[in-house]
């Protein structure tokens, strides 16, 4: 089967080469999409174009991939020998996708110069501690102040069954707050509110079928023909994003050099404007600006990758705390005797979640020559699965894994002293979870995700407390989607806290 597979994509590949070979193609599927739509209309058993293909042997946007699960020869590849280990998949994003792979972002761009200076501008500058992440504090402040609010007002409506305080919807709440913040932090100051709601909307959408486009990462021009409704839909979201984006990228652009510029903090999109990446052309020093649509799908991955994450994290923390008041209590307690200061139990919480809820669960790297991983051959040209979610759950490092107790990272705790990030190979060991995945490719957001993990839960905690909905269980099962998030939005009856004089 699988030398049928392979013999299929080869077959598909030269297709792909060939305007002859794939009119013929163009024909066979024409045929058979008609036959199944014939099938179909027939009221026989429902043949979906996947079971035709399956039957072929042709799986579209399949690469073939090793499976790794061992914690330690995932600390060993990633951590390791972290060199051969920096490329993903190509083809994985929608810019590239639609680009037919000539526009990159920093997820999808391969290992080497270009993957630099994209990386290294977001690192240096917009989550810089001081440069970025301090100046972004009146961003920060505005989105929780607006939180705040719309938790106090959905809460005051009623609904919530028992002892006060109404059903809210923590996810809708979140994702209005976080996705504020970060247009805040990429196009700066003074953007339309309901423009915002509408990127946000957009945005939300385009994460939730961003899946189903895997597809056109391999033959696209098969894919296309395939699957036409699901590339219409792909160009029109990228169509809006752009439609969206570009007017506030080009308002930017222009205040560049005025007084306004001068005194505001500086933009995710104004180090974009400035920035300067390698030209593919005959000067191998030359550099060049970034195209229109380079800049609309590195705005893109960050509002999604910035905002998605975070919002699943906190919306797992809050559920877990909702279902247990103990650990919610000891929170609030440290959070307020510490009056702004650190707070073990708060980072222990978070990671805690990190462990239990990765929203990220695996990650891919490309593989451009034969590799042993473990005990396992990875050949060239295959891809290889991390899975970070079986590494924070491995029985083998952890006590039962399954369950959420933050105290495991307090003193004395197993997971004392646990590291997210190495500086050298010797601190490898320290490695026991990798939530924001290792190496080379690691998350730049890391800090920037800590920050606001910590700042949101420690505030929405003291300002209020979180409780069951009557006659509603919270549920803990996930949906594996772009990021992992909870299948059932949680809701919870939520308590506004009365300061005490
Ligand atoms: C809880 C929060 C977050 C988690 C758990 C998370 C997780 C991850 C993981 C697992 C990877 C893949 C790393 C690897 O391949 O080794 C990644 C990559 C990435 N993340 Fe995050 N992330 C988070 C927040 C953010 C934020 C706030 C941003 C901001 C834009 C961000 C931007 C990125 C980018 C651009 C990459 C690709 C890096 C590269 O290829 O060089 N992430 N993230």
């Amino acid at each position: 089967m699988h030398a049928l597979r392979n013999s299929v994509w080869k077959a598909a590949f030269c297709m792909s080469l060939h305007p002859s070979v794939l009119s013929v193609a163009t024909l066979i599927f024409a045929v058979l999409r008609n036959l199944v739509r014939h099938l179909n209309s027939c009221k026989l058993p429902v043949i979906t174009k996947e079971s035709v293909l399956r039957l072929l042997g042709v799986r579209l946007g399949d690469i073939p991939t090793t499976v790794i699960l061992d914690s330690a020869a995932t600390v060993d590849a990633l951590v390791r020998r972290a060199d051969a280990f920096s490329d993903r998949p190509a083809g994985g994003g929608a810019t590239t996708i639609i680009s037919s792979g000539r526009l990159q972002i920093i997820t999808t761009v391969p290992y080497g110069p270009h993957w630099v200076a994209l990386r290294r501008n977001l690192s240096s500058e917009a989550f810089h501690p001081v440069r970025g992440l301090a100046r972004a504090a009146p961003h920060r402040a505005r989105a929780l102040a607006a939180l705040v609010d719309d938790i106090a007002a959905r809460s005051a409506g009623g609904g919530g069954g028992g002892g006060g305080g109404g059903a809210v919807p923590v996810r809708e709440c979140l994702y209005a707050a976080l996705f504020g913040l970060n247009a805040a932090t990429c196009f700066g100051d003074g953007v339309d509110g309901e423009l915002v709601e509408a990127m946000r909307a957009a945005q939300q959408e385009f994460l939730r079928i961003l899946p189903s486009f895997r597809v056109f990462a391999t033959f696209q021009k098969v894919a296309r023909l395939l699957y036409r409704d699901r590339w219409k839909q792909l160009v029109h979201s990228r169509r809006r994003q752009e439609e969206m984006y570009l007017p506030l990228i080009r308002a930017r652009q222009e205040r560049r050099g005025t007084a306004a510029a001068m005194t505001t903090t500086t933009s995710y999109v104004d180090t974009l404007l400035d920035l300067e990446v390698p030209d593919e052309g005959d000067d191998p020093r030359g550099r060049r600006k970034l195209s229109d649509g380079e800049m609309v799908g590195l705005v893109s991955e960050y509002l999604g990758a910035a905002t998605g994450t975070v919002l699943a994290l906190l919306e797992w923390t809050l559920a877990n705390l909702v279902l247990r008041p103990g650990i919610q209590s000891r929170l609030r307690r440290e959070v307020e005797a510490a009056g702004g200061g650190a707070c073990a139990y708060l980072r222990a919480v978070v990671m805690e979640s990190l462990r239990r809820h990765p929203p990220v669960p695996s990650v891919q790297r490309h593989m451009s020559r034969d590799v042993v991983v473990g005990s396992t051959l990875v050949t060239r040209g295959t891809q290889v699965n991390f899975s970070l979610e079986e590494i924070g759950r491995d029985g083998k490092v952890w006590t039962s894994p399954e369950e959420f107790i933050p105290d495991r990272f307090m003193p004395g705790g197993e997971g004392e002293g646990v590291r997210l990030t190495i500086g050298s190979n010797k601190e490898a060991a320290k490695v026991k979870m990798m939530p924001f995945g290792a190496g080379r490719r690691i998350c730049p957001g890391m800090g920037y995700a800590m920050l606001h993990m910590e700042y949101f839960l420690a505030n929405v905690i003291t300002v209020f407390e979180w409780h069951p909905v009557e006659g509603e269980a919270v549920d803990l099962r996930a949906d594996h989607g772009f990021f992992t998030t909870m299948l059932r939005p949680l809701r919870a009856r939520v308590v506004p806290r009365v300061k005490k004089a």
